[in-house]
């Protein structure tokens, strides 16, 4: 097969040539935006997203949903100001037929929904959504009542037999691999029979802050959740039946996706303002305030946003990332440029994420002259000077980010695939060299 030219294509990553002073306006969340829809789909009256991340990740979530039957509709919001999605939820119809892409959210998130259409709901997505793991889900949901065709694969492609409704009730599940397999039981547990209970067995359980993101924007459209942290048992989840509120829900900035951006202030002593930065939130990103800080930087959560400084010098960390996973290639690039050594740990599950990012981070940061050893839940990070090549992205948009902060310290580096940031932040090329006054 020829090889598809976009993906070989060779982005010359913007090398910096003094401290980056910028404010950069980083689009919505993935993850909020993923979960609002959801959510928004299954209510009973309309509902308004405000500032949508749009993406492929979250166009194929509506493209799933609208498959079923939702409508969604380009619109501005109810005050008349910024773009919006409007999402009025149908009776769930099947055939439909979801292309999940290599979107966790999406081949997690629509086979609990798709139980709940009229017919069957097949799903398929890139082929590396086939290794991804998915058997959390397709056991639960079968246990819980439904019927599922996957030739016994405990993965993609697989058919929901959607049946109009679901039992639901207690179920068992060894999350260890993803968090995504609780937040996708509990996101469609208000619409079954006798909702559900979720009680993870594994022995880890990473991401946490994505589920409490669940929880809370569950509650924020009237579920009734019990808890671990609201005086329930460690590792058990428990949604009420019930209906959910159609809501006017403003999207938060992806704070993993500020992530670049804040380490370009961090590694050339520069500063970066984030409008819009939560002063609360359940995203993992916010973390960043705090690792970044012990790396070097110092930052001041305004109501403007955050501002974030780097002062010169960059330090190595030794840090659990299993709650904040998503941030580690970001980490790992900036820690390749530091003045003493790493360690990142509790990582074990991003070997499953859209690539084996241990492996990834490791061959790729070496091939530039790095000193990445892979152990068996993270990586030891060796600074070392680093030179100019090919930063290979293995169609994650992550690796990506991770090979752009490289670049900006290091000349001549040379990304392949860029565009794969459309998963979660298409603007990306444009808000690097933005950012550089390019
Ligand atoms: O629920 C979510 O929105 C997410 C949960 C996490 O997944 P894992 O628990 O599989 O790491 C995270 O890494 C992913 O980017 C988004
Ligand atoms: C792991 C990630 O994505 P997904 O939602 O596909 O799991 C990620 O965005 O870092």
């Amino acid at each position: 097969m020829a090889p598809n030219p976009t993906h070989t294509a060779l982005w010359p990553a913007p090398h910096a040539s003094g401290a980056v002073d910028a404010t950069v306006h980083v689009p919505g969340s993935k993850s909020v935006t993923n979960r609002a829809l959801v959510l928004a789909a299954l209510a009973s009256e309309p509902g308004w997203l405000r500032r949508p991340l749009r993406s492929r990740d979250t166009l194929l979530m509506a493209g799933g949903l609208r498959a079923m039957g939702v409508e969604i509709e380009e619109g501005v919001g109810p005050d008349g100001t910024g773009e919006a999605w409007r999402v009025v939820p149908a009776g769930l119809r099947g055939p439909a037929t979801v292309d999940v892409g290599n979107a966790g959210t999406v081949m997690r998130f629509l086979p609990p929904v798709a139980t709940l259409a009229d017919g069957p709901v097949r799903f398929d997505g890139d082929p590396r959504s086939y290794e991804r793991p998915l058997n959390g889900v397709i056991d639960a949901l079968r246990r819980l009542g439904a019927r599922i065709d996957d030739d016994d694969r405990g993965a993609l492609p697989m058919t929901v037999h959607g049946g109009g409704a679901l039992d639901g009730g207690t179920v068992e599940v060894d999350a260890s691999s993803s968090s995504q397999f609780v937040s996708a039981l509990l996101l469609s547990a208000p619409r079954f029979n006798q909702g559900v209970e979720v009680r993870h067995t594994g022995a880890t359980l990473p991401s946490m802050p994505h589920i409490r993101m669940t929880v809370d924007m569950l509650r924020a459209v009237g579920a009734q959740v019990d808890t671990p942290e609201s005086g329930g048992e460690p590792n058990v989840w428990r949604v009420t039946p019930g209906a959910l509120l159609g809501r006017d829900l403003t999207i938060e900035p992806d704070l993993s996706n500020a992530q670049p951006f804040l380490a370009a202030a961090l590694i050339t002593g520069g500063r970066m303002v984030i409008p819009d930065w939560p002063a609360r939130t359940t995203q993992p990103g916010d973390r960043l305030r705090e690792i970044f800080t012990e790396m070097g930087g110092s930052c001041e959560l305004t109501e403007y946003g955050l501002v974030f400084t780097g002062s010169g010098t960059v330090h190595g960390i030794d840090v659990d990332l299993g709650e904040v996973g998503e941030l580690t290639p970001g980490i790992a690039a900036v820690a390749a440029l530091a003045d003493s050594p790493s360690t990142l740990r509790g990582v074990a599950h991003l070997r499953l994420h859209e690539t084996d990012r241990l492996a990834a981070l490791t061959k790729e940061i070496n091939e530039l002259g790095g000193d990445v050893t892979e152990t068996a839940d993270g990586l030891h990070i060796r600074p070392r000077r680093l030179h100019g090549g090919v930063f290979h992205t293995y169609e994650d948009h992550r690796m990506a980010t991770a090979g752009a902060i490289i670049g900006l310290a290091v000349d001549g580096v040379q990304i392949e695939n860029v565009a794969t940031t459309a998963k979660t932040l298409p603007d990306f090329p444009e808000l690097w060299t933005g950012m550089l006054g390019a």
